[in-house]
């Protein structure tokens, strides 16, 4: 809640997709702030809107397919007004992004030290050779071995691993000061994720960004974050720091979660397991909590009542009518 010194901060946003026969509402009433130098970190199962709402701070949606309605401020910036060559400069400056597949960012026809020169210079008024330097620079700081040799290579040239450094590069090419991944280590071996996911914390500390995380992985989620957001059906449902989400869950979602991934404690790089039952079709919702068709501890209530969110206390908040029985149940049991 301390909203002041938000760098980013979404207000009750809204995202539906006009795609098929019946309208989808991917985003519903989504509310998040990200501080300066903070790292949130959105986990939730398969289509549950953590893609959506992430690429919306970058207004990337299609225009003509999608109604999009809230607010979205970065540093201040109104994101949902802006279009043309401000919408242009607002995505080459402040907010870069790094993908689950690094190809989808490198262009095949050039090499990497190319496309990383040009988008510095593309950013910064700087001749080529000082642009050549920073590359190198970019290089050595996310640790790829024989940087000068690496940067006359092609995307295909490099490991996935090496790949993805590159990609962390030309997302830092531009100086932003928000990063936004998109499960940027599902698709590396584990020893691999856990360097990158290391990678990125150190960089986000040494160069104070904030970062917003998609995630299936809870492991990198509590690796790598301050503040756990979890979505469901299109919604944040429970929403607080690390620790808080950790020791005291407060939605049954959250500890449903938590549980399929616990054997043992957080192994790294371990996945969420299925939950019993399927996420609800976003064009058909069910009355009330879209999760108690699923939820162990739904009463006729939760079925018929939409809960709104409440706050536990000043960082942890969560969108369940039953919140202090379900809480209580939760700490007796640990
Ligand atoms: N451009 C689009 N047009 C229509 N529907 C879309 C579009 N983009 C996403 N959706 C729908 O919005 C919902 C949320 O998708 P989203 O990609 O945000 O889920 P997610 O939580 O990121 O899941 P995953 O982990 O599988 O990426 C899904 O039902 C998806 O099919």
């Amino acid at each position: 809640m301390t909203t002041d010194l938000a760098f980013i901060k979404i207000e009750n946003l809204n995202i539906t997709f006009n795609a098929g026969k019946k309208p989808v509402k991917a985003v519903d009433g989504v509310n998040l702030s990200v501080k300066r130098g903070e790292v949130i970190a959105l986990i939730g199962e398969s289509g549950s809107g953590k893609s959506v709402t992430l690429r919306s701070v970058l207004k990337l949606h299609p225009p003509r397919r999608t109604q999009m309605q809230g607010r979205i401020l970065v540093d201040g910036q109104d994101v949902m007004t802006l279009s043309g060559k401000a919408l242009a400069d607002f995505r080459g400056s402040k907010v870069s992004m790094i993908f689950q597949e690094p190809l989808l960012a490198l262009d095949p026809v050039y090499t990497v030290g190319e496309q990383i020169t040009e988008a510095i210079r593309r950013h910064d008024n700087v001749t080529r050779e000082e642009a050549l330097q920073r590359a190198l620079d970019l290089f050595e700081r996310v640790r790829i071995p024989s940087p000068q040799r690496r940067l006359n290579a092609y995307p295909h040239e490099m490991s996935g691993g090496m790949r993805q450094r590159a990609m962390i590069s030309l997302a830092l090419a531009s100086r932003p000061k928000l990063l936004l991944a998109d499960e940027p280590t599902t698709a590396l071996d584990a020893t691999v994720q856990i360097q990158i996911l290391l990678l990125l914390r150190e960089l986000q500390r040494e160069l104070g960004l904030s970062v917003i995380f998609v995630t299936h992985d809870i492991g990198a989620a509590v690796e790598v974050a301050d503040r756990i957001a979890v979505m469901y059906a299109g919604r944040i449902v429970e929403e607080g720091p690390v620790r808080e989400i950790i020791r005291h869950p407060a939605h049954p979602y959250t500890q449903a979660l938590l549980r399929s991934a616990s054997h043992g404690g957080f192994a790294k790089g371990e996945r969420l397991e299925t939950i019993a039952g399927s996420p609800p079709d976003l064009a058909n919702l069910p009355e009330g909590c879209s999760f108690a068709p699923r939820c162990p501890r739904a009463t006729e209530q939760c079925r018929q009542i939409d809960p709104q969110e409440t706050w536990i206390d000043d960082t942890h908040r969560a969108r369940c009518i039953r919140i202090e029985s379900v809480s209580e149940a939760t700490t007796a049991a640990v």
